[in-house]
Parts: C-alpha cells; sequence; structure tokens
C-alpha cells in the first residue's frame, strides 16, 4: 500500500476523474437530466438580469402601463415556477447520483477488500479500511451530491455573467478580466495546499478510529490492567494531532476564502466606480448598470462559490485517492489462469512436497523449510512443536492464504496453486484455537458453515457437536444472541459452537487448530467428544495441545523451526524423538511419560 500511496498521489487528478465517470456511467439518464435541469435553472437565473434592466428602463420610465408591469409579472411568474420545477429536478438528481454512487463505491471496494490475501491487512489495519470506506465515500457523496453541482451551477452563471458584462460594456469588463489572474492564482496556492493537508487530517482521523476499535474491544482487558488513564492519553494525543491537522487545513481554507473575497469585491467596487461615472456621463443607461451591477455580483459570487467548493473538490480528490488505492491493491493469491476442478468425489488425500516458505514481510527467514508430509485420505495428522515451530504457517499455507515459496501442496493430487481458491476451501472447514463468533444468533452462528443449511440440519449439527443441550437452554435457544464476537458464551461453549459450524460444513479436510486454555474437566471431555464425532471419516490435520488428541491421531509431526525432525505414533516418538519427549513432558506433565504406556 505504501507504493501506490506516492504515485496516486502524482497522478491523482486524472484517475480520479476518470474512476468517477466510470462509477457515473451506469446512471447516464440521470446525469442527463441534472444537467439539463442546471443548465435551465442556470439559464433562468441569468435573465433575471434581463428583467432587472427591462423593469428599471421600461417599466418605470413614463410611458410605462400597469398592462405592461402586469405582463412583466406574469413573465416573471412563469420564470420563478420554472426556476423552482428545475431547482426541484436538479437538486433531486444530484443527491440521488451522489447517493447512489457512493453506494456502489462502498460495495465496489467492500467486494474488492474481502477478496485480498490476508496479508495484506497485516500492513493495512482495519480502522484505517473502514474509515476509506465509510467516511471517505461519504465525503465523495457530498461532493458529487452537491459539491459538483454547485461548481457547475457557478460556473455556467460565471461563464454567462461573463459574457453579457463583455457584450454590454468591455472597457468595465476588462477590469474583471484583470482580476481574475489575481483570484485563480491564490486559489491554486492555498488549494494544493488544503489538498494535502486534507489527505493528512483524513489519515489521522482514521488513526483516530482504530484507536477506538481497539480499546473498545478489548475493554475487558483494558479496565482489568487499569489502563484507561494511559489509554486515555494516548487517545487524547491521537485527537489532539488529528485537530492541529484539521486546524492547519482550516487556516488555508480561510486564507483561501478571504483572499478571494478582497479581490473579487475589490474589483467590483472598482467596476462600480468606473460604470457610475458612464451613467453620470449619459453613455449607459441606468437599467444597464443595475443590470451589470447583477451580473457582476454574481460572477463575483460564483467565484467566491466555485473556492468555497474548491476545497472540497480537493478533499474529495484526497478520499478518491484513498478509496482508489484499495480497489487498485491486488491479492496475492491469483486464482489459476487454467483452473483445475476437482471430481465430484474427493478423498482428501494431502501431501506437501519439499514446501519451503517465507512471509513475505521477512523474506530471509523461511518459516517452513524443505517440509515433505503425505497424509492419506481419512487419516489424522497431528503437528506438534514448540512456538514458533511453523505449525499455524502449514494450516496458512493449507487454505491458501499465501502461496508456498518453493515446493507444492497437493490436495487429492493437484498442486492447490491450480485451483480456484474458492474450489479448494470449500472442501476444507477450519475450526481456530479461538472460535470466532459472528454477532448475530447461534442459529446463525452455526449455519455459517453452510448458509443453505435447513435448521434442521443446524439442530443435528448442534447435537453432534454436543452443542444441543446448552443451546436449548439458553433464554432463546437457537435465537440467542451470542454479543460481538459470542462474549454472552463461556469459551467451552463457543468452541462447540465452532465444531457444529463445521460439522455442518462437511469438509474432506478439517483443520484443526486445539485450544492452548484449560477448560474445565466436564467441558474438556464434551469438546474433546465433539471433535473426535468431527474427525471421523475425514482427513484431519490438527494443532494438538491435548494427550487425548495426540494419543488417538493417525500420526504425529514434529516441527522444529519450520522442519519436519520427526513423525510417528506417540509411544514411538516418545522413545525415538529426544525432542517430542521433552515436550511432552513439558506439555502434558508426567501425563506424557504414561501415555507412553498406553496401548494403541
Ligand atoms: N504474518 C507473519 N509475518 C511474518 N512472520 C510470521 C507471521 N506469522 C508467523 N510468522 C513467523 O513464522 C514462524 C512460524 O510461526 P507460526 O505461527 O506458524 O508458529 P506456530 O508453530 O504456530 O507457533 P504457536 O504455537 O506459538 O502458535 C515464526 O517464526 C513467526 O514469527
Amino acid at each position: 500500500m505504501a507504493k501506490p500511496a506516492e504515485t496516486a498521489q502524482k497522478k491523482a487528478d486524472l484517475g480520479v476523474l476518470k474512476a468517477m465517470i466510470g462509477f457515473l456511467k451506469p446512471y447516464r439518464l440521470q446525469v442527463l437530466g441534472a444537467s439539463i435541469a442546471l443548465v435551465c435553472t442556470a439559464g433562468i437565473t441569468l435573465s433575471i438580469g434581463q428583467g432587472v434592466r427591462l423593469l428599471i428602463d421600461k417599466g418605470f420610465s413614463s410611458e410605462a402601463n400597469v398592462e405592461a408591469l402586469n405582463q412583466a409579472l406574469l413573465l416573471c411568474m412563469v420564470m420563478i415556477l420554472l426556476l423552482a420545477i428545475g431547482t426541484f429536478v436538479r437538486f433531486y438528481l444530484v443527491s440521488w447520483i451522489g447517493e447512489r454512487v457512493s453506494a456502489d463505491l462502498r460495495k465496489a471496494v467492500f467486494s474488492h477488500v474481502v477478496t485480498l490475501h490476508p496479508g495484506f491487512f497485516e500492513t493495512n489495519l482495519s480502522g484505517d479500511i473502514q474509515s476509506r470506506i465509510t467516511t471517505d465515500t461519504s465525503l465523495l457523496q457530498t461532493v458529487i451530491g452537491s459539491s459538483v453541482s454547485i461548481a457547475l451551477r457557478n460556473l455556467l452563471m460565471f461563464i454567462g455573467g461573463l459574457i453579457w458584462l463583455f457584450i454590454s460594456n468591455p472597457k468595465l469588463t476588462a477590469l474583471v478580466m484583470l482580476s481574475v489572474p489575481l483570484v485563480v492564482a491564490p486559489i491554486l496556492i492555498f488549494g494544493r495546499r488544503v489538498r494535502a493537508m486534507s489527505r493528512d487530517s483524513q489519515d489521522k482521523i482514521a488513526s483516530v478510529g482504530s484507536f477506538v476499535g481497539e480499546a473498545v474491544k478489548n475493554i475487558k482487558l483494558v479496565q482489568a490492567f487499569n489502563h484507561q488513564q494511559l489509554d486515555r492519553q494516548a487517545f487524547d494525543s491521537h485527537v489532539e494531532v488529528a485537530f492541529k491537522v484539521a486546524v492547519g487545513r482550516i487556516n488555508q481554507r480561510a486564507w483561501l476564502s478571504t483572499v478571494v473575497i478582497v479581490l473579487v469585491l475589490g474589483a467590483v467596487m472598482a467596476m462600480l466606480w468606473v460604470g457610475g461615472i458612464d451613467v453620470l456621463e449619459g453613455r449607459i443607461s441606468a437599467g444597464e448598470l443595475a443590470a451589470f451591477v447583477f451580473y457582476a455580483v454574481m460572477v463575483a459570487a460564483s467565484v467566491g462559490a466555485i473556492s468555497e467548493v474548491f476545497g472540497d473538490l480537493q478533499r474529495a480528490a484526497g478520499a478518491t485517492e484513498r478509496l482508489l488505492e484499495l480497489l487498485a491493491a491486488d491479492s496475492l493469491i491469483l486464482p489459476p489462469a487454467q483452473p483445475v476442478s476437482l471430481p465430484a468425489n474427493i478423498s482428501g488425500e494431502i501431501a506437501f512436497n519439499g514446501v519451503t516458505f517465507a512471509y513475505p514481510s521477512r523474506p530471509d527467514h523461511a518459516a517452513i523449510d524443505d517440509l515433505s508430509l503425505h497424509i492419506p485420505a481419512g487419516s489424522s495428522l497431528a503437528l506438534v512443536g514448540s512456538s514458533g515451530a511453523g505449525k499455524s504457517t502449514c494450516i496458512d499455507l493449507l487454505l491458501r492464504f499465501y502461496d508456498v515459496t518453493a515446493g507444492a501442496i497437493l490436495f487429492d493430487g493437484v498442486d492447490i496453486r491450480d485451483l480456484e481458491p474458492h474450489e479448494l476451501r470449500r472442501h476444507i472447514a477450519m475450526v481456530p484455537q479461538q472460535p470466532v463468533l459472528f454477532t448475530g444468533s447461534v442459529a446463525d452462528n452455526i449455519r455459517y458453515g453452510r448458509p443453505d443449511a435447513s435448521d434442521a440440519d443446524i439442530v443435528a449439527a448442534a447435537q453432534s457437536a454436543f452443542a444441543h443441550e446448552f443451546i436449548e437452554r439458553l433464554p432463546e435457544g437457537y435465537d440467542s444472541f451470542v454479543g460481538e464476537g459470542g462474549v454472552r458464551l463461556s469459551g467451552g461453549q463457543r468452541q462447540r459452537i465452532a465444531i457444529a459450524r463445521a460439522i455442518l460444513a462437511d469438509p474432506k479436510l478439517l483443520l484443526l487448530d486445539e485450544a492452548t486454555s484449560a477448560l474445565d474437566a466436564e467441558s474438556e471431555y464434551q469438546v474433546q467428544q465433539a471433535l473426535e464425532r468431527l474427525m471421523e471419516g475425514r482427513t484431519t490435520v490438527v494443532i494438538a495441545h491435548r494427550l487425548a488428541t495426540v494419543i488417538n491421531v493417525d500420526r504425529i509431526a514434529v516441527l522444529d523451526q519450520g522442519k519436519l525432525v520427526a513423525s510417528g505414533r506417540h509411544s514411538e516418538l516418545i522413545s525415538q524423538s529426544p525432542l517430542y519427549a521433552r515436550w511432552a513432558s513439558l506439555q502434558f506433565d508426567d501425563a506424557g511419560a504414561d501415555a507412553a504406556a498406553v496401548p494403541h
């Protein structure tokens, strides 16, 4: 992400415009309608100046009569009605387009983000991504839904007013033209600064968001360690930094507006002075001067309005850049050019063939080093080893969250890089160490394993996972709300729901990361029972922490610093592998040695 940020900064304007045009394309009709309404309302507003001129020169002249006044007023009423209708259409359509485009952008960014490789989220914080999808799209919605329309309307009035000024009095208008560079130069200078600062400001707000997210998510830890005061201070400094950056931006914008007002109104005053002399000397009529004043003020006001929204447009450019960066981020896990499809009745056989893998952030450190393993279909393999040995990495590689650096992983004899990631993961279910529950009901959380499952399927899965009984006892049974992340359930209950989810998914390959935290004997027993049922008839790879698991699996692979150092059954390894014997005695205390005697 760091790289595109810089390049996007340079070519933002063009890129931003192009991307927005792409998002506007489906709504051509609405854009056309809004443009027509915009041109009409600007035209009507421009014609008011002519009305003023006629009213003064004809309406109040000596030969005027009531009839003429009536006609003039009738015409005015029609104009007002048209202006009202035009304004309604313009406002409705432009706001609609703004909302629509920002909704589409949100959908596009989210749908892209969920396909990105997990490594992406190590460098891009969730709070930052959230802020891009919410705050940045809202900013774009405001800009497309109003600022652009204000800018265009004022641009039309500026051009229309200027043309009239030129036709009616070139000398005075020359004064306007002289002031143009004086006005444009500061707009460009301040505008550029506003834009850079707005990007900075949004980044700072995003970091405020991330901080809140983290603190609130881990509120128990924060309070348990009495960290509120320190967190408050840290948060205050985040907020103050964001405030300072915002003040810098406001300062530039305030100067932008001030400078514009002084220059533009100064020019208008000069025009009035010269025009006043012309009227006094009889070169132009009073109506013409009134109309001239009207258009001059309109031109000045439109320049002011454009400069006002110019800052918004600049901020929107910053927001768009940030969104485009997300949209342009490539997933490192690519679907194959010619995907192989798996046969309908796959067996679930796994092979690691000389797999070496280094995380992209640490390319010179092999987390997995020349690992070869064969896991026959339907058998179970336990991965054991000290912390950092590479067990979780093996699971991540099997799910193709990362691609191997060398060697290959075969699923039913097919290199997993030749499979669509979706096709591969369809056959895999994962029960993580910390079961992840989403905000929703118990039933929703189990259904996550297979979205089209019936209620009966869900109950059956819960029964198999030994979860049915406790779910029935919850206040609303399967419809009970689990709270954010499942806070309303105990650790063992969450695990059994995660197991029920995997049972429902009915995968060929089961990936299991056993919880390290000890459950009470009863929960432990139930979770173990549930797991055994889940493992029946499936290929299982489990990161083992329980004695019961290592005793029951078909084979144990002992990893050390990414290398396979021994493999076999528990009883064999206890006598043959000193590393395993030590690990087992540490892990299971005396039980490990006793278990060696358990006959298989
Ligand atoms: N996202 C990552 N980026 C860079 N290095 C990583 C990443 N995840 C893990 N590692 C490194 O890869 C090595 C293997 O880590 P892994 O998480 O697979 O170990 P593990 O055996 O599962 O350990 P534990 O039992 O503590 O979970 C470690 O040296 C670790 O520091």
